[in-house]
């Protein structure tokens, strides 16, 4: 369907906003859709979201999620084509999980000196750090480096690659990624590049690679994929890990923690954190056997 480029903004207080905004990341068909939430006025406590649809079903969507939360005004404005590319790319606030920091380019000059700074900017790629499956991701993987090191590390769906650059900026020797998406790893190994982080991407599907094959054992392996390829992927990611290595999943909804745990738990792994972030969970989970 044609899309005039929109900008939909929602005001409200900080409870109706989040409400909203948890809402938005629940909604699977709102996976491609961008949106921020900040704080606009801390005197009168007003929070915003701003979204921007990409289509016009997003954009019925986003409007139907927002209009069930009656503390929130919905504002929808018509943008100009340049300005709503310009918007989506600047409009976003820079994200920190743990000791890192990810920011797109118009943060350039304000990047904190004593953090872990990745520059990935918003793009046809998954993985801006906004969204709470890539944060969750990254809390649990800060986490784990303040016990542990991590040399050999794989990113399945790397998207942006911004979990395997993570891991390549924090002393791994080996970050490589897949995506079953050919222009998110383009995407990745630009963004390597960009980031001075030795990691490299290929276009898999799943761990079925000579090259991922060959890296095998990892110490860490990340998968933000959905809960069902989660599942399906168990045991190839559990043979990839080597005894005591560690799988960082997410994509899952909360309501599918359970399942997911299932089939990692039965393929003797032992479950050591969750992380939740809006409807989205993160899982730690270490291979024992
Ligand atoms: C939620 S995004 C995660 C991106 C990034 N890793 C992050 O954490 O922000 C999921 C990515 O996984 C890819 N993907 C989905 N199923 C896959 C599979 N079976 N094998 C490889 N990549 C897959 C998608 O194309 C998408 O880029």
């Amino acid at each position: 369907m044609s899309h005039n480029p929109v900008q939909i903004i929602a005001r409200g207080p900080r409870a109706a906003a989040e409400a909203a905004a948890a809402d938005i990341d629940s909604d699977v068909l709102l996976e491609g859709a961008t949106y921020s939430i900040l704080e606009e006025d801390e005197d009168r406590g007003i929070w915003r979201i701003d979204a921007f649809p990409t289509s016009q079903d997003e954009v019925d969507i986003l409007t139907k999620r927002l209009a069930q939360h009656p503390d929130v005004t919905v504002k929808v404005e018509a943008l100009a084509d340049a300005d709503w590319l310009a918007m989506s790319l600047s409009g976003l606030p820079p994200v920190e999980a743990g000791r890192f920091f990810v920011y797109g380019a118009h943060d350039q000059g304000r990047v904190p000196p004593n953090r872990v700074n990745l520059k990935i900017d918003a793009g046809a790629a998954f993985g801006t750090g906004h969204h709470g499956t890539t944060v969750g991701c990254l809390i649990a993987y800060d986490e784990l480096l303040k016990r542990e090191r991590f040399d050999r590390v794989l990113d399945v769906g790397c998207g942006t690659g911004v979990l395997a650059i993570a891991a390549a900026r924090t002393g791994s020797s080996l970050a490589i990624g897949t995506d079953i998406d050919e222009p998110s790893v383009r995407i990745a190994n630009e963004n390597a590049k960009l980031n001075h982080a030795n990691a490299r991407f290929v276009h898999a599907s799943g761990l079925n690679d000579i090259k991922v094959r060959a890296g095998a054992p990892y110490d860490l392996v990340f998968a933000n994929i959905l809960a069902p390829p989660l599942v399906a992927l168990s045991q190839d990611i559990k043979m990839s890990l080597r005894i005591g290595g560690v799988a960082i999943l997410s994509g899952l909804l909360r309501t599918q923690e359970r399942r997911v745990t299932a089939a990692y738990l039965s393929r003797g792994f032992r479950l050591e954190r969750r992380i939740h972030r809006d409807a989205w969970s993160a899982l730690v989970l270490r291979r024992m056997a």
